[in-house]
């Protein structure tokens, strides 16, 4: 069905517009040809990409989320290469290569979610046990769960993870896998353990939801209507959010938390870019990944975010600069 596809240092050079006298960070990022090199690359991050929106539309979302890794990569590459960003501390490894599953049945959307399970985990398990910080760009939040088990089965231990987002994606883990059920599954197998919440929007979560979240000791969530009702500091809210938590420590941001940014759920009202940049910038915690998901280039109802590259590679060149 679907397999992934190495990036080679050509593969890399056709994304970037070289200019003479200037570096462009594409220039520096390295390669491998075969995953068992990975533990021999003096490059601490690995970036990869989940060009897939089966999950958001096994979750009854608009199809879209597969359109921005090709832009954030080129936007990433693109960068400059200098004193404050070296592209020699990335490797690029690729790509999943999934086929586009064009049923509007739940049911079979789902069972396809599963097989990308099954896929994403065990790159990401030889990329942590490489030594390596996973950089992850999706797709839908779905692929939460195969990155957390990876990093979870590379380290031998349940994951911490502190996820921005406007929704909990905490539903039912035995209705099938999708975008919505992304962190509820990877606690029922006991690859989640921490599991904070930033941003969560009041008029997202569900009552079953909530009550879980209450009566769940290891979950905390500071809600996006708490900090514009009080006017509290971000960085102050996560730092406190994250009390409890501990190394492994995984950071996910999910798009539709940012307002303006196209995404299926995508928001008027959210967190703003730059927020998320300084959160980034100053929080350095040495996540043992990042996944940013559920940006889009092109929604399936044709409206399009002709800036989701940009939008991502700040946040991947920021996550590099303070992690
Ligand atoms: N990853 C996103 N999950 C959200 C989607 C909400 C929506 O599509 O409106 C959720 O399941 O709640």
């Amino acid at each position: 069905m679907a397999q992934f596809k190495l990036y080679s240092q050509g593969d890399i050079l056709s994304l970037i517009n070289q200019r003479v006298g200037e570096t462009k960070l594409g220039e520096r990022v390295q390669t491998v040809a075969q995953l068992a090199e990975l533990e021999f690359s003096t490059a601490k991050f690995v970036l990869l990409g989940i060009p897939e929106d089966i999950g958001v539309r096994a979750n009854y979302g608009l199809g879209g989320a597969h359109t921005a890794w090709q832009p954030a990569l080129k936007a990433l590459l693109n960068l400059q290469q200098n004193a404050y960003l070296n592209g020699a501390d990335i490797l690029v490894l690729g790509e999943f290569e999934i086929a586009e599953n064009h049923s509007s049945d739940v049911d079979a959307l789902r069972g396809s979610v599963s097989e990308i399970d099954a896929l994403v985990f065990p790159i990401i398990q030889a990329i942590v046990a490489a030594g390596k910080t996973p950089m992850v760009i999706g797709g839908g939040h779905n692929n939460c769960y195969p990155i957390i088990k990876g990093v979870s089965l590379a380290l031998q231990t349940p994951v911490d993870v502190l996820n921005i987002d406007a929704h909990a994606d905490l539903r039912n883990p035995n209705e099938g896998r999708h975008s919505g059920n992304g962190f509820s599954t990877a606690i029922q197998n006991g690859f989640l353990d921490q599991y904070r919440i930033l941003g969560l929007q009041k008029n997202y979560i569900t009552e079953a939801q909530q009550q879980f979240i209450s009566q769940t000791k290891a979950i905390k969530a500071f809600y996006f209507d708490d900090l514009l009702a009080y006017q509290q500091d971000l960085q102050v809210s996560a730092e406190m959010l994250l009390n409890g938590t501990k190394q492994p420590l995984g950071l996910e941001i999910d798009l539709d938390s940012i307002g303006g940014v196209l995404a299926s759920a995508g928001t008027p009202s959210g967190f703003s870019v730059n927020q998320i940049r300084q959160l980034l910038l100053q929080l350095r915690k040495n996540f043992a990944y990042l996944h940013i998901s559920e940006g889009v280039y092109q929604l399936s109802d044709g409206r399009k975010d002709e800036t989701i590259g940009k939008t991502i590679a700040y946040l991947v060149s920021d996550f590099v600069k303070s992690n």
